[in-house]
């Protein structure tokens, strides 16, 4: 069954086109990603699905139910995880739950039943105690999860769910999103710019640049179309190599930062070949590398420019920090 279908969503904010005329269908329990880099619609986009946001113009539907016509129907279908903190830090995470709970209408005694499996599934059982405060950024956004499963939705939603935390934790933080929607047959629709994090944990992404999805299939279908391997060259000539290199095993080059990045049928049968082709051009190589793509370059190639994850960082963490919208 369709868990969610977008048909030509579009947000505008004046004459500003932040969403322009998204269309995908997710089936039930998919792990569905929005990989873009920051202010390319991500936000914007799972905003409307869940309601927060009226759309311009298009239109969604969650499991069959309208997101204009029926917030009410959709919001008992869908858990939320935005980047905005929003919990209590004078709170416990027990009393954190149980204020969403009551929020929810949850009888108490399924409540309480509901936030100790919630706490026991995201491993915060021996905390549940302890003030929030007190807390990591990686058991924050653990709690926060369980928060949002509380009523039991089929649809979650986790805008950038790993935002700012150390490798380790989202490393674990991923392992825990991948059980829950085994264990439970969750859909989940996130959003991203960590390309490993879309890598590994999506079933399916929608690449997203200025409000329009420019690729979307499998992370496997979508590295496959760019080239079996990926040659980087950094080199003062990168600009002019990258516009006259040609060979029917070449699929594309493009430039970038010094760098040609080459796009190949397989570098083990063409390496030497590609090095005489740019060297009879007279170009100086400084340095040469080989792997395999990555969504990087296939947002690069869809796009000709480079997501700049790795500024990201501190970044981040100063995002995670402020509030997002007025
Ligand atoms: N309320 C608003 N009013 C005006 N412009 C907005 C508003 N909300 C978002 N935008 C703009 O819409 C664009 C998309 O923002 P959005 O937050 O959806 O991006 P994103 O892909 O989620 O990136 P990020 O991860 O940085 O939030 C940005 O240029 C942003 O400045």
């Amino acid at each position: 069954m369709t868990a969610i279908l977008v048909d030509t969503l579009t947000k505008r904010f004046g004459d500003f086109t932040a969403v322009d005329g998204i269309s995908f269908e997710i089936p039930e329990g998919e792990i569905f990603g929005l990989l873009g880099p920051n202010g390319a619609g991500k936000t914007t986009a799972i905003s409307m699905l869940s309601t927060l946001l009226e759309p311009t113009s298009g239109r969604a539907l969650l499991n069959g139910i309208d997101i204009i016509k029926d917030q009410d129907g959709v919001r008992k279908e869908i858990g939320i995880v935005f980047q905005d903190q929003s919990l209590d830090e004078e709170l416990t995470a027990w009393e954190n739950m149980d204020f969403h709970g009551r929020l929810y209408r949850i009888p108490k005694a399924i409540r309480e039943e509901q936030i100790d499996e919630m706490l026991r599934l995201v491993e915060l059982e021996d905390r549940k105690d302890s003030l929030v405060k007190t807390y990591s950024g990686g058991m924050r956004r653990r709690l926060e999860i369980a928060r949002g499963l509380l009523h039991e939705p089929s649809i979650l939603f986790l805008d950038e769910p790993t935002l700012g935390l150390d490798p380790q934790t989202r490393n674990h933080l991923w392992e825990y999103i991948q059980s829950l929607n085994r264990r439970k047959g969750i859909t989940i629709i996130l959003t991203t710019h960590y390309m490993d994090e879309a890598d590994r944990l999506c079933d399916r992404v929608a690449i997203i640049d200025r409000g329009r999805i420019v690729a979307m299939d499998t992370p496997g279908n979508l590295k496959s179309q760019v080239g079996e391997d990926v040659v980087s060259i950094t080199s003062p000539d990168a600009a002019r190599i990258a516009d006259r290199i040609r060979a029917p095993w070449i699929l594309g080059a493009e430039q970038y930062d010094g760098q040609v990045i080459i796009r190949l049928r397989s570098a083990e049968d063409h390496l030497l070949e590609l090095l005489s082709l740019i060297g009879g051009d007279g170009h100086t190589i400084a340095s040469i590398s080989i792997r395999k793509p990555t969504l990087e370059d296939v947002f690069l190639h869809y796009t000709g420019r480079e997501m700049r994850h790795e500024e990201a960082g501190a970044t981040d963490r100063m995002r995670m920090m402020m509030p997002r919208r007025s």
